[in-house]
Parts: structure tokens; C-alpha cells; sequence
């Protein structure tokens, strides 16, 4: 079964027909141009909305019940952190909302931010933000993984090879990205009328 399938996805002015089928443990990139609706496939992904036509399943049920039962981790383009908050016990906080999480060590080891451990949120720079967000992705040991624009740090695409290792399959969108890591690589054209 597919971690993630997407069949003949229609959002109206914006996705004009889409298909892609991420097996467990693949790394796959989903490059568009600004606008071509790389954040509305996400939202779609993780049922946030719903596609005017088409199908996406994950693990073979629909998105919001994978996301229901803590088996996708995500990161939105935007997002935010609360600024009194320290970087560990924010991570360990979400953690501790899921039935089976990861130790919060290791997402902060994945998400190259143990070194921020004891920081508060409000002290961190924009980068290490998105880092600390990533590492929120991954509190809950998901199998899947959604990552609307990926942080930029030197140990990101080794985290994403530990993840593929162990089963998780990465969706991950951006304008564009060194493709090396990525098992595949596709391309969301620029917006179409659909
Ligand atoms: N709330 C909204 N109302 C109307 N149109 C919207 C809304 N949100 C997004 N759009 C439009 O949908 C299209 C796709 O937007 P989306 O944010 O998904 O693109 P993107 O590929 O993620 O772009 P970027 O690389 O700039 O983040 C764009 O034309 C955008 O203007």
C-alpha cells in the first residue's frame, strides 16, 4: 500500500490534474514555480481542504483520519511557536499529545537543533525557527511526513535519508531543491484553469 496517493487532483485555478504515489520510506520532491499551488497540494495532502476533484489517501485512509490517528507529521509554509516556551519543552509538549512518539533527543538531533535545547522559542532566529517547526514534525514519529518549503540546515538531507531508512515516507515541496537525496522528483506546473 502507498504511503501517500494522489489520483487525478483537481483545484479549481490552481492544480489542473495531479497524480503521484509515495511508497513507505520514499523521499519525494514536488518542485513548482510561486503560485503553482505547491501549498494548496499540501493542505489538500492533510485534508485541511478538500480537492474539487480527485483522490488522496494515506495508508489507504483519508488524509484527515491519517492525520487524526498521529500517523503524519507536517510543517506548514507558515507557522509559529510560542516565544516564552524553551525549545525542548515545546517539542516534548507535542510529543506528549501523541499515543507513540520519539524520544524528544532524537527529534532535536534530526532536526539539527539539540544545541538550541535549552533556548527559548522567542530568542531564535527565523532559520532555527523553522528548524525547531521541523522538529515538531517529528515529535510524534509519524510515518508520514509533509514539508511545506524544507528548513535549510547542513543535516537536513541526512535526517530525510534516517527517515526513509526507517519506513517514513517525505513529501517535501519547494521552488527548487539540490535533488540528490530525493528518490523522485516532480514537477507541479505553473497554476492552470482547471
Ligand atoms: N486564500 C486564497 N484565496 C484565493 N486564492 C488563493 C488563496 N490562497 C492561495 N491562492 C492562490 O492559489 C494559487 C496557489 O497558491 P499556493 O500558495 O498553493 O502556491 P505555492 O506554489 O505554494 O506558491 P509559493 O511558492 O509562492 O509558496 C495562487 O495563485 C494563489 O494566489
Amino acid at each position: 500500500m502507498y504511503a501517500i496517493r494522489i489520483s487525478g487532483l483537481v483545484k479549481r485555478h490552481v492544480i489542473a490534474g495531479f497524480d503521484l504515489s509515495v511508497p513507505p520510506g520514499a523521499l519525494v520532491a514536488v518542485l513548482g514555480p510561486p503560485g503553482a499551488g505547491k501549498s494548496a497540494l499540501v493542505e489538500i495532502v492533510l485534508g485541511l481542504t478538500g480537492p474539487d476533484a480527485g483522490e488522496v489517501s494515506i495508508h489507504g485512509r483519508a488524509p484527515r483520519d491519517a492525520v487524526r490517528a498521529g500517523r503524519v507529521g507536517a510543517m506548514l509554509q507558515h507557522g509559529t511557536l510560542l516565544d516564552d516556551c524553551g525549545v525542548h519543552e515545546t517539542v516534548a509538549m507535542i510529543a506528549a499529545l501523541h499515543r507513540s512518539s520519539r524520544p524528544v533527543t532524537e527529534a532535536l538531533d534530526l532536526a539539527g537543533v539539540r544545541a538550541l535545547a535549552g533556548r527559548r522559542c522567542g530568542t531564535l532566529s527565523p532559520g532555527e525557527r523553522r528548524q525547531v517547526r521541523y522538529a515538531l514534525a517529528l515529535a510524534g514519529c509519524p510515518d508520514v511526513v509533509v514539508l511545506d518549503e524544507p528548513p535549510a540546515f547542513e543535516g537536513f538531507h541526512e535526517s530525510l535519508r534516517v527517515l526513509g531508512r526507517r519506513g517514513t515516507a517525505v513529501l517535501v515541496t519547494a521552488r527548487s531543491l539540490p535533488d540528490a537525496v530525493f528518490d523522485r522528483v516532480v514537477a507541479l506546473p505553473a497554476a492552470a484553469i482547471a
